[in-house]
């Protein structure tokens, strides 16, 4: 347990209707007492008027809650003042709160982290909870709340138990290996061992093989490539501006480049288009164009290509569009997977339900617990150490691989770990979370 009592707005941005002021540690009963004049009913809602402690000077008349530990977010002793939403209200209880002794503002994450020492939630969930504040679509949200509800944290949990199970018949035939009653030829290892072992990868495997967290994070990735004047910028445009909702254009980090990310029916897309290529000579144009697409080709999930058929990267999923159907300069091509016209819209909707149906599969299926890099390494790591156990004849070596297969499920859960590691994640947080 901490011994500073932290302090912030979980709510967002004021002025908001209602603003969630958050206090975790052992002074959180003496201040709400200091502000409320007294402690309501533990776990009930209770009308008070806050007054600065000092001064007497009313602050607030509000609701206000009085949580005991450690049944609580935190694992601490918490209280809640649910503010009228102004600014200035905010800062006037912000400013009491932070003359009484023990108290502090708290760092970003900083809730969720002495969640996570406190044990009331491991480094998985923390990492799911990460994502389902980041969440902008419903994919995104079912998925990070697989996650945060412990999906990954349950089997590892299993896997950990397998694990224990094995390494204990292992040692016990360690300890009989003295009395030297194995015979040439026959394996010291226990009856099964290898079987186990090969079970429980085979369960690693299935959750190795799934599709990931980042693209789902991220957005499923699409760029537009060809040459200038292919009709790429009004495709982008038709397909980024219609479902503008969410929309974050970022300049890209290439030249050249510009990058948005959208939802379309509830998927996660970042449409990249290689637009404002620099014409320097008629000849040079489509090579410039083709070679841009390689470059951008390399980081897609798919490429819309627009130049001429069959000349398109070859190191993506790749689609070749007609899109300029409405022009009749416009080179044909002979077998398209999309013909359409960006300008009239003929053959955008088509297009728009092919790439759902597309990242649809490729992405996490609703509600699927996905796995991010780092415990995707992890997760190898251990399925790694147990193939090998599988096929180990020397049970000192096996149960040396299955120490290294427990010490990975640790690190994944954040059993162990380290600072470094702890600090990058709940830096991810908000202030009041
Ligand atoms: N007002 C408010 N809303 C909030 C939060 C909060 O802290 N305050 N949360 C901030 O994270 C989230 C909800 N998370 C929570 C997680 C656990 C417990 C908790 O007290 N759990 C206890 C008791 C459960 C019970 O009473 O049934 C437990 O699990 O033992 C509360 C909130 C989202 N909404």
């Amino acid at each position: 347990m901490s011994a500073d009592t932290i302090f912030a707005l979980g709510s967002g941005q004021p002025p908001a209707g209602i603003a969630v002021i958050r206090i975790s540690g052992p002074h959180a009963g003496p201040a709400l007492h200091a502000l409320a004049g007294r402690l309501p009913r533990p776990r009930h809602a209770a009308v008070a008027t806050l007054r600065h402690p000092a001064s007497h000077e009313e602050l607030d008349r509000t609701l206000v809650l009085w949580l005991p530990g450690p049944a609580t977010a935190t694992g601490e002793d918490t209280a809640e003042l649910h503010l009228h939403g102004g600014r200035a209200v905010i800062a006037a209880v912000e400013a009491a709160l932070a003359t009484l002794p023990g108290l502090r503002r708290a760092q970003p994450g900083e809730f969720t982290r002495r969640a996570f020492a406190n044990g009331r939630i491991d480094l998985a969930e923390a990492e799911g909870l990460a994502d389902l504040l980041s969440a902008e679509t419903e994919l995104q949200r079912r998925s990070a709340q697989a996650m945060a509800g412990g999906a990954l944290s349950r089997a590892v949990n299993t896997w950990r138990e397998m694990l224990l199970a094995l390494s204990a018949r292992l040692e016990a035939t360690l300890d009989f290996s003295d009395e030297d009653d194995v015979g040439e030829g026959e394996s010291a290892l226990p009856p099964g061992f290898a079987a186990g072992c090969t079970t429980l990868a085979a369960q690693l495997h299935e959750w190795l093989a799934r599709p990931r967290a980042e693209p789902l994070r991220e957005g499923f990735r699409v760029v537009l490539a060809g040459p200038p004047n292919a009709g790429k910028s009004t495709l982008f445009n038709a397909l980024v501006e219609a479902e503008a909702a969410i929309t974050a254009a970022e300049p890209g980090t290439t030249r050249d480049v510009i990058t948005r990310t959208v939802a379309l029916d509830g998927v996660p897309f970042t449409f990249v288009d290689t637009a404002g290529l620099r014409e320097e000579g008629a000849g040079a144009v489509e090579a410039i164009g083709i070679e841009r697409a390689r470059a951008e080709a390399v980081a897609a999930d798919l490429v819309l290509w627009l130049g001429p058929e069959g000349q398109g990267p070859s190191s993506a999923t790749l689609w070749e569009i007609e899109a300029q159907v409405d022009r009749a300069d416009a080179p044909p091509k002979a077998a398209p997977m999309h013909r359409l016209s960006a300008q009239t819209g003929k053959g955008l909707a088509t297009l728009r339900t092919a790439l759902v149906t597309h990242a649809r599969a490729a992405l996490p299926k609703p509600g699927e617990a996905a796995l991010n890099q780092r415990q995707h390494v992890l997760l190898s790591d251990v399925a790694t150490v147990l193939d090998h156990a599988a096929r180990e004849p020397d049970p000192l070596l096996a149960a040396e691989n299955l120490r290294l297969a427990r010490r990975a499920l640790d690190t994944l859960v954040g059993r162990t770990g380290t600072e470094d590691m702890l600090d990058a994640l709940f830096g991810r947080f908000c202030i009041g979370k």
